[in-house]
């Protein structure tokens, strides 16, 4: 049987020592089992009531800009996929994805000329007209740097849980190491009729992915649904049901992805989601997700020493799967040990912003569509 609920974990009791031991048993279910959890009392490391009511403002007042003051600063104007994505104008598993966002980044300079191409995922962020919108740059950045305290110590404890040392990871990330984020509107479907995808012949139905099945490439994620809709963030178990992840107000959903599946042998479990569009007349949902990435160099090998009875755990849950979720294409995963682990991350952007791609890096587009269709 796979699960049929998100668990809970409550960050306080990872404090106190006569209640972690249980705390670390509950977060290896849920990072084993599950690869979805919803965490409370985030603020212990991460930001406060205050941060999130501020991020939150800034994000409506974000996108009630007008259209061309979001335009001017569209991803396409960046190399490094950063920036404006207008609504329908990006692709999961073969879909058009019915959201509008922006896509921001550790503030980092662009790479220089002997990098590797994989390297162009970092550099300056595409910042609205200050004019506009003054309090959008130093709220992101005081976002990004909580968030990014939260999610490292967040990391020690998952790795307490599967029996590792906390630091194991930590050659994995460097110095000003980039995080990600998105700020995200997924009109209703009243809002959407009559409007056709920018990109593929797409339609939006009742049915339509705000965002199509897919697992995160990253190490950790932390997503803060902003406006109260329920059913519209959904995971899918093992035995292919998909279960939606309750709106609780003052919790973060945390999910894992396929880096941190991949250095952790398959333990830490990257769980296939997905977002449906709001019922109409239920409004514009927004969320706010925080992605935990680790240095495009790395080419290391797996973590090697995780104890037999943490692998015995992952076996047993590999061997109970009924059904593996659903197919969801083509996507990268990272094979550290063929390729930096940028190699996964650059190809897996380029497929999702195709027109990005065929701006900046033709090339490689015209390689990722071919082994896509391979
Ligand atoms: O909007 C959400 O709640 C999740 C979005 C998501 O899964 C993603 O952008 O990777
Ligand atoms: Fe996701």
């Amino acid at each position: 049987m796979s699960f049929q609920e998100i668990p809970i974990i409550d960050l306080k009791s990872a404090l106190d020592p006569e209640t972690k031991p249980q705390f670390l048993k509950d977060l290896r279910h849920a990072i084993i089992n599950v690869g979805f959890l919803l965490l409370k009392n985030y603020e212990v490391f991460g930001p406060n009531e205050q941060d999130f009511k501020d991020i939150k403002q800034e994000t409506l007042d974000f996108f009630a800009l007008p259209d061309q003051v979001k335009l001017d600063i569209e991803m396409i104007k960046s190399p490094h996929f950063l920036g404006y994505s207008r609504l329908a104008n990006e692709i999961t598993s073969s879909h058009t994805d019915w959201r509008e966002q922006i896509d921001l980044a550790t503030e980092l300079p662009g790479p220089s000329k002997n990098d590797p191409i994989y390297k162009n995922i970092e550099g300056p962020n595409l910042w609205p007209d200050e004019k506009y919108i003054p309090k959008f740059k130093p709220t992101i950045l005081n976002y990004i740097a909580k968030m990014t305290h939260l999610s490292q110590e967040f990391r020690y404890l998952v790795l307490e849980s599967i029996g590792l040392d906390k630091h194991s990871l930590d050659v994995y990330f460097k110095p000003n190491q980039q995080c990600k984020m998105k700020l995200v509107a997924y009109p209703d479907l009243n809002e959407l009729n009559g409007k056709q995808s920018v990109v593929l012949d797409d339609k939006p139905t009742t049915q339509q992915q705000g965002v199509g099945p897919h697992c995160d490439s990253d190490i950790l994620t932390f997503i803060y649904q902003v406006t109260p809709h329920e059913n519209s963030l959904q995971v899918q178990n093992f035995q292919g049901d998909w279960i939606s992840v309750p709106n609780i107000p003052n919790t973060l959903v945390v999910n894992a992805g396929q880096t941190l599946e991949a250095i952790t042998q398959g333990v830490c479990k990257a769980t296939i989601h997905k977002v449906l569009i709001p019922q109409p007349g239920s409004g514009t949902r927004i969320s706010i997700p925080f992605f935990q990435t680790i240095d495009l160099d790395s080419h290391k090998d797996i973590v090697a020493d995780i104890p037999a009875e943490i692998i015995k755990l992952t076996q047993e849950r590999d061997t109970n799967i009924k059904k593996w979720g659903q197919d969801i294409g083509f996507q990268y995963k990272p094979d550290i040990s063929k390729h930096p682990v940028g190699y996964a991350v650059f190809r897996n952007r380029i497929k999702s912003h195709q027109d990005v791609a065929k701006r900046w890096y033709p090339e490689i587009l015209k390689q990722v569509l071919q082994e896509y269709k391979d």
